[in-house]
């Protein structure tokens, strides 16, 4: 069977006249937000994808809170509305968390009285320390390079209204902060976003993806991704240059050469098999996956027939 069978494929044409009417067109203050997010963001992108795909978001959000409100009817008791989940997911440099703030920027606009987080799952991966200690260094990235069952149990406490502390990720310690956490309470949408997103621990019975209420699986050709990664080595090098405490200064010290190669080899031997094997054979567990091509511009859109 097709990897895809299971989706209806839209394309940008059609996607971008769904509820055209019905969404309001961004505001000068939400273009600069938006600007300032990342100025590389195409803001035709943002009315003809985006916010359509903002919009789809909603209705999955309206039938979260029918599910709740029958439910509670049929229990003949309150059942409180849980937290709606956003996973998103892809490989290392395809635009997740830039899609995933985008997304956060648009929900809250959408739902003004509501609270909307992030959360990234770098977070979850275990410190230097551990990984080091289990041989795991140059495994980062893998599923045995995060705590899955710390996710899982994340994601069931914020469905249960809890008080959570997430560890943060740096990329430029390349290490999980110490002493620092984001605290996340009670949001009304959740957004988790990172490679291992609709990955589940092999031990566990429960899924991750039964936490999810919508899901984007972000993609693109494998070569496009690989210059989006080379690309994105060199600007966190450029970052990297006045700061000696930066992971990536080690490297703005070598001949440019060296450091194309040196960022092609952990693209080749790291990033591109961790979405070969672990990654790129979770996308069709997405709601809805957004297909990108040169200049991260959509093109098509699937979303999941059932
Ligand atoms: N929609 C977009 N338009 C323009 N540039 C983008 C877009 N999404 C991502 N990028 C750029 O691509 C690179 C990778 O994006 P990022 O969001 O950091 O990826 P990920 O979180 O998947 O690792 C970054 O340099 C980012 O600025
Ligand atoms: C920490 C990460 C696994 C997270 O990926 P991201 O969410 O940034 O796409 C990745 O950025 C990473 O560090 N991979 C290891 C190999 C490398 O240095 O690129």
């Amino acid at each position: 069977m097709n990897e895809f069978t299971n989706y209806d494929e839209i394309s940008r044409e059609k996607w971008q006249n769904l509820y055209k009417t019905s969404i309001a067109p961004l505001t000068k203050n939400e273009l600069e937000s938006i600007r300032s997010l990342n100025d590389e963001i195409s803001l035709q992108d943002v009315q003809d994808v985006y916010l359509p795909l903002v919009h789809l978001v909603r209705l999955y959000k309206k039938n979260l809170e029918d599910m709740s409100f029958s439910k509670g009817l049929f229990l003949q008791k309150i059942v409180k509305t849980p937290p709606l989940i956003i996973g998103i997911s892809g490989s290392v440099a395809v635009g997740k968390s830039t899609t995933a703030r985008l997304v956060q920027l648009l929900l809250s606009r959408a739902f003004k009285k509501l609270s909307v987080e992030l959360v990234t799952t770098d977070g979850f991966l275990f410190p230097n320390q551990v990984l080091e200690a289990r041989h795991l260094l140059d495994r980062k990235g893998f599923p045995e390079s995060y705590d899955m069952e710390r996710l899982l149990q994340f994601l069931y406490q914020i469905k249960n209204g809890e008080h959570c502390q997430v560890p943060i990720y740096s990329h430029e310690i390349y290490d999980i902060l110490p002493e620092q956490m984001q605290e996340i309470d009670n949001p009304d949408i959740l957004i988790v976003e990172g490679i291992n997103v609709l990955q589940s621990p092999q031990s566990q019975l429960i899924y991750v993806s039964d936490f999810y209420d919508f899901s984007i699986y972000v993609d693109a050709n494998e070569a496009i991704i690989e210059k989006w990664y080379l690309e994105r080595f060199d600007s966190l090098l450029k970052l990297a240059e006045s700061d000696e405490s930066n992971y990536y200064h080690q490297f703005t010290k070598l001949p440019y050469d060296e450091v194309v190669a040196l960022a092609r080899d952990t693209w080749a031997k790291v990033n591109r098999i961790n979405l070969k094997q672990y990654i790129e054979p979770t996308r069709n567990r997405a709601e809805i996956i957004l297909h990108k091509t040169d200049n991260h511009h959509v093109d098509k859109i699937y979303l999941k027939k059932f």
